[in-house]
């Protein structure tokens, strides 16, 4: 098994959050944060900053990111486990655009499209909405099938 670690950014306003309709690659027409895999000269943080502002145009200070989750990911017949760390904010500068590899929208927090979405975020977003933090496992048969996960919050990272 190898790891592979990639990064997860969502921004919140008070009643409303930022998701990205993903047009390519993985995870492609489904609507996800902003994020991607951890280059080699680069720490978590700063990837996590990067990607949010190649993939929407907002930018984030790194005093004002906060690690909320860690969810490992694994997939039937795939020996890379993706460890994805998922970080928040609520100040951001710039406007944000549609790119190449995603178009962002806001959605009110009632209104969040839960069915166009990874199935196992239906079952974090609650926690991370309510200002906890978390640490998971989901294992998948394809993209679509959760067969086991465990899911708990944590005091810090
Ligand atoms: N089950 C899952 N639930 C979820 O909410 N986000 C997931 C997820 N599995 C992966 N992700 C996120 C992590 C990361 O932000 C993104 C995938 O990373 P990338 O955008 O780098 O993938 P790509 O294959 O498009 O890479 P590039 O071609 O390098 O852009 O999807």
């Amino acid at each position: 098994m190898s790891r592979k670690v990639l990064t997860l950014v969502l921004i919140r306003k008070p009643n409303e959050v930022l998701l990205g309709y993903k047009k390519r690659g993985f995870g492609s027409n489904k609507w996800n944060g902003f994020g991607g895999k951890v280059e080699d000269n680069e720490s978590i943080c700063e990837a996590a900053i990067r990607e949010l502002r190649e993939e929407s145009g907002l930018v984030v200070s790194p005093a004002n990111l906060q690690q909320v989750g860690m969810i490992n990911f694994e997939f039937v017949g795939d020996p890379i486990i993706l460890e994805v760390h998922v970080f928040t904010s609520a100040m951001y500068e710039g406007q944000h655009f549609e790119t190449e590899e995603m178009m962002p929208k806001w959605f009110k927090l009632q209104d969040i499209p839960f069915h166009e979405m990874w199935a196992d975020d239906r079952l974090w977003f609650p926690l991370f909405l309510s200002g906890k933090k978390f640490q998971g496992y989901f294992l998948f048969q394809g993209h679509d099938v959760i067969l086991k996960h465990t899911l708990n919050t944590v005091e810090h990272f």
